[in-house]
């Protein structure tokens, strides 16, 4: 236990030997004479004498045990002190603390202690009693007897003896003193300073008695006394020794000075170690790591708490094992290789290694293994010191990802909580132009490009306040002043203790992606043509538009336009002229609006004008867009500069007014294209408004058309046959006309709907049904008498005789029902020859092959030239019944009728005049020359029973 007070001492033990030297040193040259230096002791009182040269280094030491050495020796007094002095001479730099010197003194065996300067010049002397002074150990000893401290063999004379003897004796017991004894009492001392005063006087000393020389009385202390008392003793008398007697006066010891001091400092040293060895047990148990001491041959010397939970054993079990009592051999030999390595190397060795503990949990630890010496520097094992860096390694991977993640594509601002810039990584500096030292402590206001007004910020950060980020798109500045898009997040970043702590903003160029998106859209919303907003697009706007008349009551409108002929134009001068009068047109229309207004092309010569915020009153806002349609129509009557072409173009144009959510988005779109086809019919070049009744008939249609896929699905329909005669009463055949059985309206004429099956398409599905319908009736013919020498007409619509596979469905008939190929005639139009016409003829001659017959329809009210029939396969003209008709009241049908029968014959073909009413029109015809009728005189066409019951009755007559 250390005592408060005992700390003071420790204390002044730790003080610097300068503090104690006594600076006023006696000292003398090296060539100084003995004689010099034995009466500079005797009159100073002093036990040595430094030898120093002129520049104040330490040389040597002359003490009075070397004076009288040389005395002994026979040296002449005149001898140099360089010949006596101790050298080298121990000396401690002034900074040592005192224990530290008192240790050296020890360890040499000196009793002066030189204190030197940096430079080794004298600082000064040192002596025991100064140490014993400084340590003031008397407290700490104080209880100490001085029987347990004195020495008792001591060498005594008696007061007869000579000097010379008590001198020999003295040298040969390296003692500074021999005590003067009568019948064991003390009664005198001789000391060392006794003799080199005699030398210094220069008294003959080889034959004097002790008794003449010896200091007496001599000073005592008893037995019992303690050490302290025997110190002041000294200390009070100015003497370094006391003669310890018992009792009864007897000498029973010596106490010397350097007893004392040794004493006393030896217990300080103890307690020292006690400190220390306190200090160290502690310590080591505190430490949070893993501390252990193994012997060369990896045995176990020690180990804290720590160590031992590694082992999950107690460090008793732990001592005297080794590492194979306690992990895998595997892990033992890597721990012993540890060891070995160390102590090879011989100086500490780092390793990392993870570790399972003894209750199954794992640690990276990092070692140091330290090679241990004893004093004497023989290897005495190896010393580990372990520490867990798991959380460390963690946190520095943690900090490397973050690092790694911080250097991204993406620029990275890192702010502190009052937004002053604190790092910004490489993508930062690529971006911005920005070196991190020109932002470092900057706001990043400094990039703010101007173009967001203070709204836009205020919002930003209340994002960040109330959500803890914000992400969007913003406009920054570089460093160059070019402004540009990027996308940024920006995220505030909180303390352990929730407090803001910091932001940090992420952000990315967007310029090139801004680009591409925007190409995208225009490529997405826009016509690559003209620029103009596609159908999409005037979708979208047009669905806004709905929306925002119907909150503020205005009108818009919608302008349909076509262009007339412009596929003729294309035709005739190829696409690219046709490009770039769309381009013109686009251009001119452009000029015919206003700002908020749009103009988009929906694809070939079709553009749409939208017109907003027009009057709430519909007749004024109907005139607004009257004025915009006749402007439009206006420019673009005007003529075109198509490269090298002068073009005139006119369009067609449909308008329709909306005002409210009433008509959807494609409902306006068709009436404004019904608009436009009003305007067509009405001649082009025109404008027309939607008409409401013009739709009803559009919507009837479209009604009609699926009623018609339905009757094609269901087979409703039925052939009727109209009789053909000879002017003879002959029977010739029959044209086979087909009707529409309809479930509720009974039977529907073809005039209702073959003109919408042509447009639809479904005429080539009913086309199909025709012909094999008629063909299986053909088929039958041929069975009966009555029947089988007549021709059955088919009639052949335009889009099913150019069928690829045309030809091949008539073979296909007339092959499965068995028909005789001479009694199909298959009737075309005039109007649908126009066409491909080597195709037709080629097809015509194939099935003419089989020996199918054409005849002609509807002859005279087409253009064809007699150049062009002349090439064409045909057996038969068939004369309109439009010249029929008139042909007694009207001379220009005759005229026509007579033409055409001149034209037949002279191209040697069969004809016959349809649409016979009345016995004079027969007879008219029969003058021409005309033998073959179809018509109501001898019959309508009439379901197939009825017709055959008209054959009979032809027959019969
Ligand atoms: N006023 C009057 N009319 C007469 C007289 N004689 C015949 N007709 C009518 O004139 C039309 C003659 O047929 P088309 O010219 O081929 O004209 C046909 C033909 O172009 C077409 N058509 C009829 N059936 C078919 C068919 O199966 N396929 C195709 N592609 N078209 C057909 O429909 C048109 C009309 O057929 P329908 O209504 O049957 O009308 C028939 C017939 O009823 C007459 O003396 N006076």
């Amino acid at each position: 236990m250390i005592a408060q007070a005992d700390i003071s001492y420790n204390l002044r033990s730790n003080s610097p030997l300068k503090d104690i030297a006594s600076s006023n040193v006696i000292h003398l040259a090296p060539d100084a004479k003995l004689s010099d230096a034995a009466a500079v002791m005797t009159q100073r009182r002093i036990s040595s004498i430094v030898v120093m040269n002129d520049d104040a280094i330490p040389l040597g030491i002359v003490t009075e045990t070397n004076v009288i050495a040389a005395m002994q020796s026979g040296l002449s007094p005149e001898a140099t002190l360089r010949e006596i002095m101790t050298a080298p001479v121990v000396t401690v730099p002034a900074g040592m603390s005192c224990l530290d010197g008192y240790q050296v003194c020890l360890r040499d065996g000196v009793r002066h202690m030189i204190v030197v300067d940096d430079q080794n010049k004298l600082v000064g002397l040192v002596s025991e009693t100064d140490f014993r002074l400084q340590f003031n150990l008397a407290a700490l000893t104080g209880r100490r007897q001085v029987a347990t401290v004195m020495s008792r063999a001591v060498f005594s004379v008696s007061p007869e003896s000579r000097l010379a003897n008590a001198m020999a004796q003295m040298q040969a017991h390296h003692d500074t003193c021999v005590v003067v004894v009568d019948n064991q009492r003390p009664i005198g001392i001789v000391t060392e300073r006794d003799i080199v005063r005699l030398f210094a006087h220069g008294t003959d000393h080889t034959d004097i008695a002790v008794r003449d020389v010896m200091s007496s009385p001599v000073l005592t202390v008893s037995l019992d006394a303690n050490i302290n008392q025997a110190a002041e003793t000294m200390l009070g008398a100015k003497v370094r020794h006391l003669i310890v007697v018992d009792n009864d006066g007897l000498m029973v010891g010596m106490i010397a000075e350097h007893d004392l001091t040794n004493t006393m400092a030896g217990s300080l040293l103890d307690l020292k170690q006690l400190a220390e060895g306190a200090f160290l047990h502690t310590l080591v148990n505190a430490l949070p790591d893993l501390v252990w001491l193994k012997d060369v041959g990896g045995v176990y010397l020690a180990c804290n708490p720590r160590f031992e939970s590694m082992f999950g054993a107690r460090e008793e079990e732990i001592v005297g094992k080794t590492d194979y009592d306690f992990v895998p051999q595997s892990v033992a030999e890597a721990f012993l290789a540890d060891d070995r390595r160390a102590m090879k190397v011989n100086e500490p060795t780092y390793i990392e290694e993870w570790v399972t503990f003894a209750d199954g949990h794992c640690e990276l630890l990092e070692t140091i293994k330290t090679p241990m010496r004893d004093s004497h520097g023989q290897l005495i094992g190896v010393l580990g010191i372990a520490r867990d860096i798991t959380e460390r390694k963690r946190v520095e991977a943690e900090i490397r990802i973050a690092a790694t993640a911080f250097e991204s594509q993406e620029g990275m601002i890192v702010t502190d909580a009052e937004g002053k810039i604190l790092r910004v990584n490489k993508a930062f500096t690529a971006t911005t132009g920005y070196a991190p030292e020109e932002v470092v402590g900057m706001n990043p206001s400094l990039l703010s490009s101007g173009r967001h007004d203070r709204a836009f910020y205020a919002a930003m950060w209340d994002s960040i306040r109330q959500h803890g980020s914000w992400a969007g798109e913003i406009w920054n500045r570089r460093k160059n002043g070019e402004i540009y898009p990027e996308r940024l997040t920006i995220t505030a970043v909180k303390d352990d203790q929730g407090h803001l702590a910091n932001y940090v903003a992420a952000f990315s160029d967007i310029t090139n992606s801004k680009a591409a998106a925007e190409e995208i859209e225009r490529l997405a919303f826009y016509d690559p043509l003209t620029h103009l907003p596609n159908r999409r697009l005037l979708i979208d706007r047009l669905q806004q538009a709905l929306a925002s008349s119907t909150r503020n009551g205005s009108h818009g409108a919608l302008l349909f336009l076509d262009l007339d002929h412009f596929k003729t134009l294309n035709d005739t001068l190829g696409h690219d002229i046709g490009d770039k009068l769309l381009q013109q047109v686009a251009e001119r229309l452009n000029t015919c609006v206003r700002e908020g207004d749009t103009v988009a092309r929906l694809g070939g010569d079709e553009f749409v004008v939208m017109l907003e915020d027009m009057s709430p009153q519909a007749l004024e806002a109907a005139a607004q867009a009257e004025l915009i349609g006749a402007k439009i129509l206006n420019r673009l009557n005007r003529a075109y500069r198509l490269g090298t072409h002068t073009y005139h173009s006119t369009p067609s144009i449909g308008i329709t007014l909306f005002s409210d959510h009433i008509h959807s988005v494609d409902e306006l779109l068709k009436q404004a294209d019904i608009a436009m086809y009003q305007a067509k019919k009405a001649g082009r070049n025109t404008l027309s408004f939607f008409d409401p009744e013009m739709q009803e008939t559009i919507n009837l249609r479209a009604a009609l058309e699926n009623e018609l896929r339905e009757a094609i699905a269901h087979h409703q329909f039925e052939l009727y046959y109209q009789i053909q005669m000879h002017s003879s009463g002959r029977v010739l055949g029959a044209e086979a006309l087909v009707r529409w059985l309809h479930p509720q309206r009974g039977v529907v004429q073809p005039q209702e709907f073959i003109p919408l099956a042509e447009e639809s398409g479904l005429i080539l599905s009913l086309g199909q049904w025709v012909l094999e319908a008629a063909c299986i009736e053909l088929g039958n013919w041929r069975q009966n008498p009555l029947l089988s020498a007549l021709t059955l007409s088919v009639n052949v619509s335009a889009r099913q005789f150019h069928q690829a596979n045309f030809v091949r469905q008539v073979k296909e008939c007339v092959r499965r029902y068995g028909v005789n190929p001479a009694r199909l005639k298959l009737e075309l139009t005039e109007s649908m020859l126009l066409d491909n016409t080597d195709g037709i003829i080629a097809s015509m001659k194939e099935l003419k092959a089989l020996g199918i017959q054409f005849s002609l329809d509807d002859f005279g009210t087409g253009y064809s030239s007699l150049q062009y029939l002349k090439r064409l396969p045909l057996d038969q003209l068939k004369i309109d019944q439009n010249f029929v008709r008139d042909i007694v009241k009207d001379g220009n049908d005759e005229a026509i009728v007579r033409t055409i029968i001149a034209m037949a014959q002279s191209m040697e073909l069969d004809f016959i005049a349809e649409g016979v009413e009345t016995e004079e029109q027969k007879q008219v015809l029969l003058s021409y020359g005309c033998t073959h009728y179809q018509g109501y005189l001898f019959s309508k066409p009439v379901p197939l029973k009825a017709f055959q019951q008209l054959v009979r009755e032809a027959v019969e007559k």
